[in-house]
């Protein structure tokens, strides 16, 4: 990013040497100033990225300067210079607001990194600030967030599609919030009023999934003691979400391609068709197409389901939709934690902004909240988000934080993070393979599908790692 500074200082030779470098180094627009009451006047006029100030002058002070810059605007950056030994003014400076400070004689390097460093985070920082105005111009899309050209465009979609009875698909890695654009067609609908029911495909066994869809009559299976309305049944003038899609087995997919054809089904045991009236809102994050090729999903109820398609993109090809969505977890966050924290540092915001995201937003999400949990000051710093996957430097320590919460709060946490870890390195040992992985740990694959989702870890992660287990191939 290109950027305007102010230099400011009553030596001329400083002044000289510090515009040359500027010019000769960077992109960046450099002016100065040998009068601080100049200086403020030129703040005053706007348009700076950065004052760079020293701190020792005749007319005015350093400091004064800067507490003067802060007044007209507490957003600019300002690095203050100071000579060897007068550390102690450096800091107080940095105390009043100064992002940084410099000794002279410095080098040049050091000044260019200085620069280059403020200038990025100060884009952050207005960028961020845009969007939280943007937030708050939000359009009824309750909590699901976005800004970014393709975010908008499906906000629109949304606003197209919701008052049709149309059935829509949703596809797109996990995490991605395909689940809360189903929630957001159904809110924008017709059948708002109605229900907006959930189905995991995967979390359910295959013959417990049938009956939960359709309800079962008195007697149809041992166990099945009186008759049970389906969630085909609840729906009923709302909207059905089936989750994960794509898992679900070849005898259901028949069924429900006769509901989505008939508009029809039959309670498991009866024998009296029964007709529906919901909408069908279906996601998945496997690739359909590529499942119908393999023989694994059938192609006329993928044409059924596929009438209205959503494809989303994952985080990192939005990443102008992280400082807003961050801002937006550390606000809930902060709330449900009851913890007084303001913002994010940009040097944190700098760190997120770089991340992949394999698990995407729901990934984010978690870094946020366990930053909020561990957080001790009133900004976000980088050192509360242990980017440097938390496993080795959490283990066998508590986090000092933790003792500050109720027992139960504080267990739950470390039960998340043993959670996290624990399954990080399961799939690292099986090279993703989570059926491996499932029977390694003892657990079922749906429960572990449940934990890695909870978690933010998708499979992805794990790709091309050795499974030291086995040569087989992926079963999930
Ligand atoms: N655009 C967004 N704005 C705000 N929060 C979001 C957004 N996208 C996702 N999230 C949050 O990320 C988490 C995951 O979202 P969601 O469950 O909708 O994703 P998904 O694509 O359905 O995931 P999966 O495929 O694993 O079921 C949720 O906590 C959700 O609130």
């Amino acid at each position: 990013m290109k950027g305007r500074i102010l230099v400011v200082d009553d030596e001329r030779d400083m002044l000289l040497l510090l515009e040359r470098i500027i010019t000769e180094e960077t992109d960046h627009q450099v002016e100065t100033a040998s009068d601080p009451m100049v200086a403020l006047e030129c703040v005053k006029a706007g348009g700076f990225d950065l004052v760079i100030t020293d701190l020792k002058m005749p007319k005015m002070d350093g400091i004064r300067l800067l507490e003067g810059i802060k007044e007209i605007d507490p957003t600019l950056s300002v690095v203050v210079m100071t000579a060897f030994g007068t550390i102690e003014t450096a800091v107080e400076a940095t105390r009043k607001g100064a992002c940084d400070y410099i000794t002279k004689p410095f080098r040049r390097e050091r000044i260019l990194v200085t620069i280059e460093n403020v200038i990025s985070i100060q884009s952050i920082t207005r960028e961020n600030r845009a969007l939280r105005e943007a937030l708050g111009k939000q359009n009824g899309f309750a909590s699901l967030l976005g800004v970014t050209p393709v975010m908008r465009d499906i906000f629109d979609r949304i606003r197209q599609v919701a008052p049709t009875q149309g059935t829509v698909l949703i596809t797109g890695p996990s995490g991605t919030g395909k689940e809360l654009v189903a929630k957001a067609i159904h809110a924008h609908s017709r059948q708002k009023e109605n229900r907006f029911i959930t189905i995991n495909c995967t979390a359910i066994p295959e013959n417990v999934l049938e009956s939960e869809l359709f309800g079962h009559v008195k007697g149809a299976f041992t166990g099945a003691w009186k008759d049970k309305r389906g969630l085909v049944a609840d729906a009923h003038g709302g909207t059905l979400f089936l989750d994960e899609i794509g898992d679900l087995s070849p005898i259901l997919q028949t069924k429900l391609l006769r509901l989505l054809q008939e508009g029809e089904y039959r309670p498991v045991g009866g024998n009296v068709t029964r007709k529906a009236d919901t909408r069908f809102i279906s996601a998945t994050n496997r690739h359909l197409r590529k499942e119908i090729a393999r023989g694994r999903f059938r192609e006329d109820l993928f044409y059924r389901l596929n009438v209205i398609h959503f494809e989303l993109p994952s985080l990192a090809q939005r990443r102008g939709d992280i400082p807003l969505l961050g801002h937006h977890f550390l606000k809930k966050y902060a709330g449900i934690n009851n913890k007084r924290i303001s913002g994010i540092h940009p040097s944190a915001m700098q760190r997120l902004m770089a991340l992949d995201y394999p698990g995407n937003v729901r990934e984010l999400e978690n870094i946020i909240e366990r930053g909020v949990i561990f957080c001790r000051t009133e900004t976000l710093m980088p050192e509360d988000l242990f980017l440097e996957r938390e496993r080795s430097q959490m283990i066998g320590a508590l986090p000092p934080s933790l003792g500050q919460l109720p027992f139960k709060d504080a267990k739950d946490q470390m039960v998340a993070i043993f959670h996290r870890q624990y399954i990080d390195q399961l799939l690292r040992d099986h090279g993703g393979n989570v059926s491996r992985a499932a029977q390694k740990a003892g657990i079922q694959r749906q429960y572990l599908h449940r934990l890695m989702k909870e978690a933010g870890i998708v499979t992805d992660q794990y790709k091309g790692l050795p499974d030291h287990q086995s040569a087989e191939p992926e079963m999930n």
